[in-house]
C-alpha cells in the first residue's frame, strides 16, 4: 500500500484526478469505479475542468458506483444518482448508457445485486476504483465486521454513517435505513485502488489504516493485501502519520 501526502484538499483532488487522467491516457476503453461523499466531490470537479480543457475524454469509458441508498428513486435530490448526475456525469461526455449505479428501487434486491456483480464482470472489471473512508473505517458501506469475500449486497446502516450522512436531509427520520453496496470481495477485485482522506475528522482512521493490523473490524484495512492500493490525504488527515519529511511511503 502507497501512501501520498497532499498539502489541503485542492491538492489531494487534483493528485487523483492526475491518476484517473493517467488510467484514460492508457485505456480510453477503461472502466471506472465511482465513489460518493464530500471528499470526492472534488476529483469530479477536477476531472470536469480537464475535459472542459479538452485533456480527458470518457466517451468510450463504462463506470461502476459503490453504492445506493435502499428504497431511494433516482429522481430524489439525495440518491447517490442524483449526486452523480450532478457532480459528474451531465458535465463530462459518457455515453448515455455506460453509467451504472445499483438500483435502489428494485423489487428484489438480491437479485439486483447479483444481477449489479454480473455486469461488473461482463464489462471486464474494474480498472480504477476510487474510495473515500468513513470514519470507523468503511468502505463503501461495508461496515466494520463485513466479512473481506462479500460481493454487492444489501446492507443496513450503521447509526454512526447515518448520523454522518444526515447533513444532507432535513430530519434523521429521512435518511435511509438500508444501501446496496459493491462488497468488499467486488471492491477488491479492481485493478487499482485510490483512497482519499481528507480533514482531521479522517485523521483516526488514517493513522489505524497505515499503523492497524489487517481486520474485518477495520474494512479499509484490506486494502493492505491489494496489490496496487493508493492512499491520498491531506495534511489534517495525516496528522497521526509519521511522514519524516517525505511526500510519500510505501509498506
Ligand atoms: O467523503 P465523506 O462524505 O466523508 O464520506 C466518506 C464515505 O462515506 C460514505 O459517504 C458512506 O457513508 C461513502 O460513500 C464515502 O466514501
Amino acid at each position: 500500500m502507497k501512501l501520498i501526502a497532499a498539502a489541503d484538499y485542492r491538492d489531494m483532488s487534483k493528485k487523483a484526478a492526475g491518476i484517473f487522467l493517467k488510467q484514460m491516457e492508457q485505456k480510453r476503453q477503461s472502466v471506472l469505479g465511482l465513489a460518493t461523499g464530500g471528499t470526492v466531490k472534488g476529483v469530479y470537479s477536477e476531472l470536469v475542468e480537464l475535459f472542459l480543457e479538452g485533456k480527458i475524454s470518457f466517451a468510450e469509458a463504462a463506470s461502476f458506483n459503490l453504492d445506493e441508498y435502499f428504497g431511494m428513486k433516482k429522481e430524489d435530490p439525495n440518491s447517490y444518482f442524483s449526486y452523480m448526475q450532478e457532480q459528474f456525469f451531465s458535465h463530462t461526455d459518457f455515453a448515455g448508457e455506460s453509467n451504472y449505479i445499483p438500483d435502489g428501487t428494485a423489487a428484489d434486491p438480491i437479485d439486483e445485486c447479483s444481477r449489479y456483480d454480473r455486469l461488473i464482470e461482463q464489462s471486464g472489471g474494474v480498472d480504477l476504483q476510487l474510495l473515500g473512508i468513513g470514519e470507523n473505517g468503511h468502505i463503501g458501506f461495508n461496515e466494520p465486521g463485513t466479512s473481506f469475500e462479500i460481493g454487492t449486497h444489501l446492507v443496513g446502516l450503521t447509526e454512526s454513517t447515518r448520523q454522518a450522512n444526515a447533513r444532507y436531509f432535513e430530519v434523521m427520520e429521512q435518511v435511509p435505513k438500508e444501501a446496496i453496496t459493491m462488497g468488499i470481495g467486488t471492491i477488491m477485485k479492481s485493478r487499482k485502488i485510490v483512497l482519499l482522506a481528507s480533514g482531521g475528522k479522517k485523521a483516526a482512521a488514517i493513522e489505524q489504516l497505515w499503523y492497524g493490523k489487517v481486520t474485518e473490524d477495520f474494512p479499509a484495512s484490506v486494502l493492505k493485501l491489494h496489490p496496487d492500493a493508493t492512499i491520498i490525504a491531506d495534511e489534517e488527515a495525516l496528522s497521526g502519520v509519521r511522514m519524516e519529511g517525505k511526500g510519500e511511503l510505501s509498506q
